[in-house]
């Protein structure tokens, strides 16, 4: 077989089996979907078929031979290039640099690196920024800069870890379109979603892990949908939709007011008003200010012009923002220490506002361990264990101790960037009720999101975001598909 194969691996974390006898095949010329439900092993399998991880026993081959891949290095070697959910770009560096950084130049020529990139970039159908720094891209770019870098580099294997999270839905056509294209042209690729309409639209072949274990495998022409639905998400409950009610404006908590920030991607008369118990969604193509407009809100960056106010109070760097203003930020890891266990993340909103200090000063470890155990089991983090590290939870698990942290804690406002990017079905509609809970309590909500339906599902008033502005405006009861999707491509009707 022509194409990169995981032959019966087994991995194990401690006590935790990540994988038990998997077998994958991704073929030359093949687009194969993982899926499976959060913590399953999807990324593990990933790893190691990308020489980042190694399995306890079984093995990796490339053509029908063995390999050994000690580390990434040895699998860019062999024609591997992966994307993961964590980008290893380095953020204070553009895409044309990193470009020269990964690829083992001595001579760092960045206008040869950049027309390369841009080249090859442009042939897949990708659309980069090379001379930006990485750190004030949005994750969207980021990824297809990597891609770009994977395809730069020469990549015959491509590894996708989730790459449509963060995107929306032209986005995601856009992707699959350079996809399919790479392997119609004999590249094999791996792609891990947790969107059954994505392994629908683009998948040829697809494997399903269910606790480390393939319980589904095969071409998607033998797979109906109802196998597919039943092997990734087992019993469901199908509690009916809730009826929407548009919650009544009460008290303003956040508004945004005439705001911009420097430079071209940077905001530019951004009005934005929350109020409490209100849920405003913001969508838009990726790259059009969102990830700014979160950290404005958030108070983690102060506008050139403009003002933004909490409570009626000006939103001044940390200390307003910790008693105040919950935020998730696009990319969790932002959020959390990954290198320490997970209380120390439970707790980094607590701590600032004093709680946890014993009488002597000292932090009061035995309570925040049960604290942190209570909201870990609380929002189904697994494994719930205030000791584990956090850089070994899923991605998944990981996004589900960032949102329940910052929504339990009772916010004024909530800044909300992606909150089930990641997660499989099942957890994506558990949090969605949190976030609808957090706004009953009375809560004020700005959920920025490439996921339109969430968007819909929740968000009392809708603004469209393109090219740092806010191009559109609406109540709930006037969506309609059209009206966004001429927005978000730049054609504005009615309110501006
Ligand atoms: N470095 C590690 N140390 C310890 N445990 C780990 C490590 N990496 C993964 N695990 C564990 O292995 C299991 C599988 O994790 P993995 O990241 O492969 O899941 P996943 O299917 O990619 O999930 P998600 O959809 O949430 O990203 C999880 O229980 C996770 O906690």
């Amino acid at each position: 077989m022509t194409g990169i194969e995981l032959r019966a691996v087994t991995r194990r974390f401690g006590h935790q089996v990540a994988l038990c006898d998997v077998d994958l095949a991704v073929r030359a010329g093949r687009v194969h979907a993982l899926v499976g439900e959060n913590g399953a092993g999807k990324s593990t399998a990933l790893k190691i078929l990308s020489g980042a991880e190694h399995p306890d026993a079984g093995s990796v081959l490339i053509d029908a031979g063995p390999v050994r891949l000690r580390h990434r290095r040895d699998g860019i070697d062999h024609g591997i290039g992966t994307v993961m959910q964590q980008l290893s770009l380095i953020g204070d560096l553009t895409l044309a640099e990193n470009h020269i950084l990964a690829g083992d130049r001595f001579r760092a020529d960045r206008g040869r690196a950049a027309r390369e990139l841009t080249g090859v970039a442009e042939r897949a159908g990708l659309r980069i920024p090379v001379d930006t720094p990485v750190a004030e891209l949005e994750l969207a770019q980021r990824q297809q800069g990597e891609l770009a870098m994977a395809l730069a580099r020469g990549a015959r294997i491509l590894l996708l870890d989730e790459p449509t999270s963060a995107l929306g839905p032209h986005e995601t056509e856009a992707l699959f379109d350079t996809i399919r294209t790479l392997a119609d042209s004999g590249t094999a690729v791996l792609l891990i979603t947790h969107r059954i309409d994505e392994v629908r639209a683009v998948a040829d072949d697809v494997t399903v892990l269910t606790r480390g274990r393939v319980t589904l495998s095969g071409a998607m022409t033998d797979i109906s949908d109802e196998r597919l639905v039943a092997a990734m998400i087992g019993e469901q409950d199908d509690r009916t939709e809730p009826v929407r009610t548009v919650a009544p404006r009460t008290a303003l908590v956040l508004s945004l007011t005439e705001v911009g920030t420097a430079g071209s991607k940077g905001l530019a008369g951004v009005d934005i008003t929350v109020h409490a118990g209100e849920i405003v969604g913001v969508v838009g193509v990726g790259g059009n200010g969102q990830r700014i407009l979160a950290e404005v809100a958030a108070g983690l960056v102060t506008p050139t012009t403009g003002s933004v106010r909490v409570a009626d109070r000006p939103l001044t760097g940390d200390a307003a923002r910790r008693e105040t203003v919950s935020y998730v930020p696009e990319e969790r890891d932002e959020a959390l220490l990954p290198d320490a266990d997970a209380a120390h993340s439970a707790i980094l909103r607590t701590l600032g506002r004093g709680g946890f200090r014993t009488r002597v000063r000292t932090l009061d470890w035995p309570a925040i361990r049960t604290f942190t155990d209570t909201l870990m089991r609380r929002h189904d983090v697994r494994p719930a264990s205030s000791t584990v590290r956090v850089g070994a939870l899923s991605g998944g698990n990981r996004q589900k101790l960032v949102v329940g942290r910052e929504l339990d804690a009772n916010p004024v406002v909530a800044v909300l960037h992606g909150p089930t990017q990641g997660l499989d079905p099942r957890a994506a509609v558990a949090i969605r009720a949190e976030i609808r809970a957090a706004a009953d309590r009375g809560t004020g909500i700005l959920l920025i999101s490439a996921d339109i339906d969430e968007v819909r599902e929740l968000a009392d008033h809708i603004l469209v975001i393109s090219r740092g502005r806010i191009v559109d405006e609406f109540d709930i009861g006037q969506y309609s598909p059209t009206r966004v999707g001429r927005a978000m491509a730049g054609v504005t009707e009615g309110a501006a």
